[in-house]
């Protein structure tokens, strides 16, 4: 073990982002189910994923949309009950179409819980394809702001605005949708890329521009980013947004969410940690994503950063070999030699295995493992073994190897 600090052996290119420090998470859980392939959990479920959720310390969760049915309706009301009874630290936002009809069940909700912060959150879609689609005349939706602003301000209901397809609306008609929604005195605004067509560079652009046009106009509120992964620029995005400015982070836990999902907000979380932000309890994702891929049926993949099975894992000779002396020198060098992601702030940690890859480090570390004085003849039988092999060993695998061998 050594004294030395790791900090003073990681170098790195990456620039400082002290922008990222005080962004927070909002978890759209609605947005998630919303992918075909999602089992729905049950209310049950729903209700232990709103506390997994609060326990990573994300600010605020989007439910619901509770025009949608009674049912839906219901279920919005059951979870903000449960919430208000286990005290969880939420806002809550419910969605909306930019229709009266619609947040009106979302006033009932406010009113129902008035210890809670809930907002309603309408969106419109601005983009001229999605214009040109819809038939829709770009004053008839300015008027549908006004109209549904007007009604939740009478209602005193806080009014976020979703601008759906922003990354593909074109600036003149940004600043009109902005310039309405400001008249009616929105707390929140969502650029929403929603349909993942930003680049990063695309992301800080018109999070800047959004920002520079609120400054002048003196405005302060509360700027959000919404990606989607069409191009698995998800996650790069919502940085590049947060680098820019943008408050608070939409996404979904595990990206799920229709076609390729939304920004993965365990791997947001992380980066966020990174560059100092200190709202988040990394060693609470991994408990919600499991759950969360439990009861939702979508599996994590084996390399799925920070919560695949395989994330901390190597089999490879070389690279065993380090961690293995990483170890003797202190934990913070077990957790960096072969990863960016410090496993013990999750809870985990590197694993070893051995496979056709490894070499006698790897061999050496397991046989410890198993309690088996690491012989050199025992070290090369096993490691020859598992160089006949196509896949790694498992433990039953190595069990049954020793149990061929004469000690
Ligand atoms: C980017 C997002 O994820 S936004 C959220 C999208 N999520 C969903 O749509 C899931 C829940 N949706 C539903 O349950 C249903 O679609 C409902 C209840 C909202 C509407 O159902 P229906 O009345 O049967 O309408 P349908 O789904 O066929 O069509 C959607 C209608 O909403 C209209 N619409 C779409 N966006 C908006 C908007 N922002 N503001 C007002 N109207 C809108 C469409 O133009 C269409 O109207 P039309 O029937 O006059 O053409
Ligand atoms: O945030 C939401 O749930 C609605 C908006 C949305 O999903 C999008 O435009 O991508």
């Amino acid at each position: 073990m050594t004294t030395e600090r790791i900090q003073d052996y990681l170098y790195s290119w990456n620039p400082a982002d002290p922008l990222l420090a005080r962004v927070r998470l909002e978890d759209d859980i609605r947005d998630g189910l919303q992918g075909a392939y999602v089992r729905k959990p049950t209310l049950t479920e729903r209700k232990e994923l709103l506390e997994l959720s609060a326990a990573v310390g994300t600010q605020a969760v989007l439910i619901g949309f509770p025009a949608i049915s009674t049912q839906e309706f219901d279920d919005c009301y059951a979870l903000l009950a449960h919430a208000q009874e286990k005290k969880l630290p939420l806002h809550f936002s419910f969605l909306a179409r930019t229709l009266v009809s619609d947040v009106e069940p979302i006033v009932a909700l406010a009113r129902a819980f008035p210890e809670i912060k809930v907002r309603a959150d309408s969106f419109i879609g601005t983009s001229l394809v999605r214009r040109k689609v819809e038939n829709w005349e770009f004053s008839e939706l300015l008027q549908r702001i006004k109209t549904v602003g007007n009604y939740l301000l009478q209602e005193k209901t806080p009014f976020g605005l979703s601008i759906e397809d922003a990354t593909r609306t074109p600036p003149d008609d940004m600043i009109q949708t902005i310039d309405r929604a400001l008249e009616v005195e929105i707390k929140n605004l969502t650029l929403c890329d929603t349909v993942g067509d930003s680049t990063p560079e695309g992301a800080a652009r018109i999070t800047e521009f959004v920002l520079e046009y609120l400054t002048k106009q003196g405005v302060q509120l509360e700027l959000m980013w919404h990606g989607h992964n069409d191009k698995g620029l998800g996650v790069a995005n919502a940085i590049a947004a947060a680098r820019a400015g943008a408050d608070i982070i939409s996404g979904t836990f595990l990206g799920i969410g229709e076609r390729t999902g939304n920004t993965a907000l365990e791997q947001v979380a992380l980066l966020l940690a990174q560059a100092g932000n200190t709202h988040h309890h990394l060693a609470a994702i991994k408990p919600y994503c499991d759950k969360l891929s439990e009861y939702t049926q979508v599996p994590i993949a084996q390399t799925a950063p920070i919560i695949g099975q395989q994330a901390f894992t190597t089999a490879a000779g070389t690279h065993s070999a380090a961690v293995l002396k990483a170890k003797a020198l202190g934990l913070a060098f077990e957790d960096y030699v072969f990863s960016a992601v410090p496993a013990s702030d999750l809870g985990r940690s590197q694993e070893l295995l051995i496979a056709p890859v490894s070499g006698s480090a790897n061999v050496r570390y397991m046989l410890e493992q198993f309690d088996v004085t690491p012989t050199t003849a025992l070290i090369e039988g096993l490691l020859a073994h598992a160089k006949t092999k196509d896949k790694w060993l498992t433990r039953q695998d190595i069990r049954d190897y020793l149990n061929t061998q004469p000690f």
